[in-house]
């Protein structure tokens, strides 16, 4: 079987939620909203005498739900002599100040795709050391912030904490006991790993939010060669065989799409996986578990190439975590118009009989210019 370099996104991977209420992967800043907001107060304590210190991971510039409710936790249980230091692992390019961060440490050096728990915990290690909080918040998430809470607790003897948080107020948290049937309720602890939707964003304050120079650069004591994990990168596989939910790129097919081998031919030249839309399926063009929508797959790729497919709102629901959605269709009031960013109006079988000769002249080019100029 031949290897592809298709992208296989990580099934974990942040998710934010838009204001029309899609869960979407955002890699640039979110637009500003065309209604004027609201000025709220400014709350971010002039001489803090106490600070509490959040910890979270940021994909590609951009914190999940889940971190947004952990700042804005710390923050709502912050008096006011309680400055909320929010550390960033990654890069940051969004504004946390209407979450309630005071100052913000942005660790840009921590990918997220790479899996280094000791260097972010050392890093950690000396944040804490640097700001002294007298409580620590991470979210309980699969993704990374979890497991390094965990491992901060777990150098951290002398100190309280308490995992999976699902109530917070600022004397106790309550966690579930005996698979859910208990509620478990202690003190506030030093330590909090809180779970997903504790928290309201929506703050009725804004904070400074700003960036702490000094702490961003302030070096640790890391060294990789004692580090017990080797990071071996992404493992390049054939786009057949990822799991759509799992495919970063997929050609989707519906019943405008008449031959089947154009679509196949174009999706290896692209490196994408295969979807179909019901019809498609039902019509015995593709397998079953090629079906994208309510009673198919759902996925989340990062670009959803729709061809011939109308855009039914059951074919919708499966593709409504897509980030860029392209259709090719021949009826410009197709509802998977509305839904794509870009679409092309034409026959499909032109379409992608042009799209494949031109990413075949394309990588031509490419290789042409790479003979042309080999690397030393
Ligand atoms: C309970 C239930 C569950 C369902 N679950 C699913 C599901 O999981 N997934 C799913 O997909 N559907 C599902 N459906 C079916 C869904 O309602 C639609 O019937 C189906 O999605 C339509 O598929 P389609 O867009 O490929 O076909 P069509 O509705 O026939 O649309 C074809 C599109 O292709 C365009 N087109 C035609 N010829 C060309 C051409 N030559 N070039 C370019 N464009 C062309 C047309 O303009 C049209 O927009 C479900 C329905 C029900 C009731």
């Amino acid at each position: 079987m031949s290897t592809s370099k298709a992208k296989r996104i990580n099934p974990n991977r942040i998710l934010n939620t838009t204001q029309n209420g899609i869960k979407r992967i955002t890699l640039s800043a979110p637009k500003v909203a065309e209604n004027i907001p609201e000025v709220k107060p400014l709350r971010t304590p002039t001489k803090p005498k106490n600070f509490f210190l959040t910890v979270t991971h940021a994909d590609r510039g951009m914190l999940d739900d889940h971190a947004h409710q952990v700042i804005a936790t710390a923050a709502i249980l912050a008096d006011k002599k309680t400055a909320v230091v929010a550390l960033v692992l990654g890069e940051l390019r969004e504004d946390i100040a209407r979450l309630g961060a005071d100052k913000v440490i942005v660790r840009p050096e921590f990918d997220y795709q790479i899996f280094q728990p000791d260097a972010e915990l050392a890093c950690v290690l000396k944040v804490i050391d640097s700001v002294k909080p007298s409580r620590i918040f991470t979210p309980d998430n699969m993704i990374g912030d979890g497991e390094l809470g965990r491992r901060l607790i777990a150098t951290q003897p002398s100190k309280s904490a308490a995992t999976h948080v699902i109530e917070i107020d600022n004397k106790h948290v309550a966690s579930y006991q005996a698979g859910g049937s208990r509620l478990a309720f202690a003190d506030l602890p030093e330590i909090i790993l809180l779970a997903a939707n504790t928290t309201e964003i929506n703050l009725p304050f804004v904070a400074s939010a700003i960036p702490d120079e000094q702490l961003k650069s302030t070096s640790y004591t890391f060294k990789e060669s004692n580090s017990d994990y080797k990071n071996l990168g992404m493992l390049p596989v054939a786009s057949a065989t990822i799991a759509l939910e799992e495919a970063d790129f997929i050609v989707s097919a519906g019943n405008g799409v008449s031959n089947v081998a154009t679509l196949e031919t174009l999706a290896r030249s692209l490196d994408a996986a295969i979807g179909a839309s019901r019809v498609a399926v039902d019509d015995g063009k593709f397998p079953r578990d090629k079906q994208i929508g309510a009673s198919g797959k759902t996925v989340s790729a990062s670009a959803y190439l729709a061809i011939g497919i109308s855009g039914a709102v059951q074919h919708l629901q499966g593709i409504k975590d897509c980030r860029h959605v392209i259709a090719i269709n021949r009826d410009n009031s197709a509802p998977i118009v509305k839904r794509a960013d870009l679409t092309v109006i034409g026959d499909a079988e032109e379409i992608m009989q042009s799209l494949i000769l031109a990413i075949a002249e394309a990588k031509q080019a490419t290789s042409n210019q790479t003979m042309s100029n080999p690397v030393n």
